[in-house]
C-alpha cells in the first residue's frame, strides 16, 4: 500500500469502526446467507461518526456494481401479508365485518405496520426474529418530541406530525377494534392481542416509513380482484417492502441507484389468492449503484426527497449546507395578509388562482419566490391592469422574475414569518438539548437564513 493510500485508509478509518464482529450481526449475517441473500463480497457493516450504523466498502465499487441481490421470499412485501393465513384470519374470521366495514380507511404503510406488531409479537418462533431483533429500537423523528416541546416548533414542522399523528392515530383504533373482535384460535393472535398497543405499533409505524424501499411486484401478482382479501381495507398502492440489509444503506441525495426485480420467465401473473413461497422462490430483488465508491468509504444511495423537512420528519436526520431547502407559505395565510393590506382578491381574481394551481407550492428558497408564489402576486398586482395578457405575464416570469414592487410588496409578511421563527426558536432554547430537538433547531435556522436573505435583496 503506498504512502499516500495508507494516509487516506488511515483518515476514513477515523471516521467509523466494523460491526460486522458484533453477535447480532453475525447472527443477521449468517441468517441472511442461509435464507439465499447475495450482496457485493465488499460489504460489511459499520457505525461511522456522522450517520450512525450504515455500510461500508472495503474495496472500490464502480458504477453498474450490483449492491444487494434478495430473494423476494426474504423481503416483507404484500404477498408476505397475504400469504399469512394466521394473519389474515384476523381479519377474516371476526365477530364484525371489518372488510366491509373499513373498507378503503388505511393506508398500506398502517397495515404493514400492523403485520410488523403481530411478526415481533411472536418473538423467536417467528421466521423474521433475527432482522426484527436488528432494527433500531427507537427512531429520530420529532413525532417522539414531548408535546410542550412541539408546541414551540416552527409550524411546518409541527403540521407533518400532526398528520402522522391523525393516520397513526386512526388508524391503531381501527386495528385495536379488529384485534378485539377477532376470533383468538390461535396463540399466535392471544400474543399479538396483549402486544398490541399504540406505542408497539407507532414503533412499527416508523420502522416502515424509515426503511422500506419502492417495490413494484405487478409483473408477478394480480391485484385487480382484491374484495374478499385485506387489500381491501387499503386506500393507496402496495409499493413498499422492507428488505433486510439493503435497509442498512444510509441516504445521501448525490447517489443514483436502481432497482430491478428478476423474474424467470416461467413466473406468470399470479391471482392473490393462488399465491404460494414456491411461486416466488425465483424472483429475485437486486439493487444496484450508479456511483463510484472509494475503498473504505461509506455506499449510500437516495431515498428520493432530500429536503430537510421531509428528511427529518420521515427519517429523523438533517442534512447540513442543503440548498434545496424552502420555506412554505400557506395561500390561507397570504390571504389573509393580502385582505389586511387592503388586496382583497376578487371571486375572477380566485378562480385564475385556482384553475392555474398558484395556491399551492408557494413557497420561498434561497433563489427567491417560487414560482406560483410569484404568479401569485402577480395575480394580485396586475390582474386588473389595462393592456396586460395575466397568463403571458405569468409565464415570462419563468424568464425574469425580480418585479421589485411585487417583492417589496410582500416583504412585510415574509419580515412577520422571520419573527414568528426566531421566537419559536428563543422558546426553544428553555430546553434541554437532544438529537430530535437539534435537527428541528437547525431546519428552522436554515429558514432564518434563507428569510433574511430574501429580506436583504
Ligand atoms: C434505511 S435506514 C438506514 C440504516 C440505519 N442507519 C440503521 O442503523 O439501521 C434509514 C435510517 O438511517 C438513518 N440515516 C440514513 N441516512 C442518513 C444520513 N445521511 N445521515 C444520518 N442518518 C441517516 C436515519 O435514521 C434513517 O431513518
Amino acid at each position: 500500500m503506498g504512502r499516500t493510500q495508507r494516509k487516506r485508509r488511515h483518515k476514513n478509518l477515523l471516521k467509523f469502526y466494523t460491526c460486522n464482529n458484533e453477535k447480532d450481526l453475525i447472527l443477521l449475517n449468517s441468517w441472511l446467507a442461509k435464507e439465499g441473500v447475495r450482496y457485493n463480497k465488499k460489504l460489511v457493516l459499520a457505525v461511522f461518526n456522522d450517520t450512525g450504523r450504515g455500510v461500508l466498502t472495503k474495496k472500490k465499487i464502480t458504477a453498474g456494481e450490483e449492491l444487494i441481490n434478495l430473494p423476494l421470499n426474504l423481503t416483507i412485501n404484500v404477498t408476505s401479508l397475504l400469504m399469512d393465513v394466521v394473519f389474515c384470519r384476523v381479519f377474516l374470521e371476526n365477530k364484525i365485518p371489518c372488510l366491509h366495514k373499513y373498507n378503503c380507511k388505511v393506508t398500506f404503510q398502517s397495515l404493514m405496520a400492523f403485520y410488523l406488531v403481530y411478526l415481533k409479537s411472536q418473538g423467536n418462533e417467528c421466521k423474521w426474529y433475527i432482522y426484527l431483533k436488528n432494527l433500531p429500537k427507537i427512531y429520530t423523528v420529532p413525532y417522539f418530541l414531548p408535546n410542550e416541546i412541539k408546541k414551540c416548533i416552527d409550524d411546518e414542522i409541527h403540521s407533518v406530525i400532526v398528520k402522522q399523528k391523525n393516520i397513526i392515530e386512526n388508524s391503531f383504533y381501527i386495528f385495536d377494534e379488529i384485534l378485539k373482535n377477532t376470533i383468538p384460535n390461535s396463540d399466535i393472535v392471544q400474543n399479538f392481542r396483549s402486544n398490541f398497543s399504540l406505542c408497539n405499533y407507532e414503533w412499527a409505524y416508523f420502522t416502515v416509513n424509515t426503511r422500506c424501499v419502492y417495490m413494484d411486484l405487478t409483473k408477478v401478482i394480480d391485484l385487480k380482484n382484491i374484495e374478499s382479501s385485506i387489500l381491501c381495507l387499503i386506500n393507496d398502492n402496495t409499493k413498499i417492502s422492507l428488505c433486510p440489509y439493503l435497509d442498512m444503506i444510509n441516504h445521501s441525495p448525490n447517489s443514483r441507484n436502481e432497482t430491478k426485480l428478476l423474474v424467470n420467465k416461467e413466473v406468470g401473473i399470479t391471482p392473490i389468492n393462488n399465491l404460494n413461497e414456491k411461486i416466488f422462490s425465483d424472483v429475485r430483488f437486486s439493487i444496484y449503484t450508479k456511483n463510484n465508491f472509494d475503498p473504505y468509504t461509506q455506499v449510500f444511495i437516495c431515498y428520493g426527497d432530500s429536503h430537510n423537512l421531509k428528511l427529518i420528519t420521515e427519517y429523523g436526520f438533517y442534512l447540513p449546507s442543503n440548498d434545496i431547502d424552502f420555506v412554505s407559505f400557506n395561500f390561507d395565510k397570504i390571504n389573509i395578509y393580502l385582505n389586511m393590506v387592503g388586496s382583497k382578491l376578487s371571486n375572477d381574481q380566485l378562480a385564475f388562482i385556482s384553475n392555474h394551481g398558484l395556491n399551492k407550492e408557494l413557497y420561498i428558497d434561497l433563489r427567491g419566490l417560487s414560482f406560483n408564489f410569484y404568479g401569485l402576486l402577480m395575480v394580485v398586482k396586475y390582474y386588473y391592469s389595462q393592456n396586460v395578457d395575466i397568463s403571458r405575464l405569468i409565464y415570462s416570469a419563468a424568464v425574469c422574475s425580480d418585479d421589485r414592487v411585487l417583492i417589496e410588496f410582500i416583504k412585510p409578511m415574509v419580515k412577520e414569518r422571520l419573527v414568528n421563527i426566531q421566537a419559536s426558536l428563543s422558546k426553544l432554547s428553555n430546553f434541554s438539548k437532544c438529537f430530535i430537538l437539534d435537527n428541528c433547531i437547525n431546519l428552522m435556522c436554515q429558514y432564518v437564513k434563507i428569510l433574511e436573505k430574501f429580506i436583504k435583496c
